[in-house]
């Protein structure tokens, strides 16, 4: 294994090994730690945790025994994936995982860059964007767990990190690698080591990752490992698309994300499939079972897939966390879906697509896979993946990623087939 990465969560797991896997790198995805060796022929190995909203030390915990096994398993430099868009409380876990990893390393500087261009999300002086929107004025600021109030990711993680933390702006980015490299030695000199990078363009993350060629840890979004297999002397994968077998089988969209591009997804793929939409407090107030949706769902005509919502606009979401708690709210409703998923598995279904990084975790881990290996890109930040040795196929999608008729296309690409 040449580069050892940790996942915050599973759906952003699966982004970057799509990245990576663009990139030409032989890739597994791990869902949680491994209990046995990797196969010698990964070149990058993604521990998908799901420690986003944890509380920090039970983050750190986990985080550091990702690295441990990565190490254990040869690597060289450590990825830790955290969201595009920065999605952490303001006493959250990044700051202290990053900590906690350069600690385990012994790294003196590290770089930290949420940027994904092809997905709209830049970082400029230092602040967050969302298209043309400040992170804390985009959608992101209803998130149900995370909500970002504040774009300026130096002033986020300080509040995390008990590091200081530094910048490297444009001018300096725009310099290319070398330049890079002597702005992060500056930073690290002055006794920032923590230095947040900004990038607006795919370039930019190749030069950043160019100049980190040499650091033990790097966080970010997908976007950062752009450069990385370059580094290792691997060039683009030129895999002819004929080598992805999907399957034909039973199908279900399962959404447990609130964020604003799936519920948009949500409706549209509604009006021509058959949908159940889960009502938090039914869950919570014990009314709803999976078996009631079990059993709707044996009703439905075969060969149209399903879809299983709870997705819901923020006033909705407010109402229901006022009354049961942040926490239990979610708790309730990811357990919900990963004991559906699970039910839904056993009882034949071949093709998930799960909309939501939470959910996506929930769901993995109900229908207990090991590891997952990587397909064909379905949207940008989002492959097709196959659970290993296992008939199920699956798309974990982001919030926010993919189009309006992104549910459409991932069962599409799930089947084996081509979407464009
Ligand atoms: N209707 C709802 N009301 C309150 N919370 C919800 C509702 N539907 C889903 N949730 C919770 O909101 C969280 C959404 O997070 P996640 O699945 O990561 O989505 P995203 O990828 O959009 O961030 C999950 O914990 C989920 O259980
Ligand atoms: O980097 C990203 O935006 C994604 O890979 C990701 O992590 C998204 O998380 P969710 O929106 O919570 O699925």
């Amino acid at each position: 294994m040449l580069l050892g990465c940790i996942g915050d969560d599973f759906t952003g797991s699966s982004d970057l090994g799509n990245t990576l896997a663009i990139g030409g790198m032989r890739v597994v995805q791990y869902c949680g730690l491994p209990a046995t060796d990797a196969d010698p022929a990964v070149e990058a190995g993604i521990v998908a945790l799901k420690s986003r909203t944890v509380a920090p030390a039970e983050a750190v915990g986990q985080s550091l025994a990702a690295a441990d096994w990565l190490l254990a398993q040869g690597c060289r430099q450590i990825f830790f994936k955290i969201c595009s868009t920065f999605d952490s409380r303001r006493d959250g876990n990044i700051g202290p995982v990053i900590d906690a990893l350069m600690a385990r390393l012994g790294a003196s500087l590290s770089v930290v860059c949420p940027a994904f261009p092809d997905n709209g999300r830049s970082v400029y002086q230092g602040h967050l964007f969302v298209g043309d929107r400040l992170l804390s004025e985009s959608s992101m600021r209803h998130h149900p767990l995370t909500p970002m109030s504040d774009s300026d990711i130096r002033r986020w993680l300080g509040h995390q990190s008990r590091q200081a933390v530094g910048h490297v702006a444009m001018p300096d980015v725009r310099g290319g690698a070398d330049a890079i490299r002597a702005a992060l030695k500056r930073e690290a000199t002055a006794g920032r080591p923590v230095v947040v990078v900004d990038a607006i363009a795919n370039a930019d993350l190749v030069e950043i990752g160019s100049a980190a060629s040499d650091l033990l840890l790097l966080t970010g979004g997908s976007g950062l490992a752009l450069g990385l297999p370059g580094n290792f002397g691997i060039g683009p994968a030129t895999q002819s698309s004929n080598w992805w077998t999907g399957s034909s089988g039973p199908a279900v969209v399962l959404s447990g994300s609130c964020s604003a591009m799936t519920r948009l997804q949500v409706s549209v793929f509604a009006n021509s499939h058959p949908a159940f939409e889960v009502v938090p407090a039914d869950i919570l107030s014990g009314k709803l079972v999976p078996d009631t949706v079990v059993n709707w769902f044996a009703g439905q005509t075969p060969g149209v897939a399903p879809l299983i919502y709870s997705s819901a606009e923020p006033r909705v979401v407010e109402a229901v966390q006022a009354e049961y708690g942040i926490e239990r709210t979610a708790l309730a409703i990811e357990a919900f879906f990963a004991a559906l998923a699970s039910q839904l598995a056993a009882s034949g279904i071949e093709r998930i697509v799960v909309a939501g990084g939470e959910t996506s975790g929930a769901v993995v881990e109900g229908l207990g896979i090991a590891s997952l290996e990587i397909g064909p890109q379905i949207a940008p930040g989002v492959p097709a993946v196959r659970a290993s040795g296992r008939p199920l196929w699956l798309a974990l999608k982001s919030g926010n990623f993919g189009d309006e008729s992104f549910f459409e296309k991932a069962l599409t690409t799930l089947a084996g087939g081509c979407i464009d």
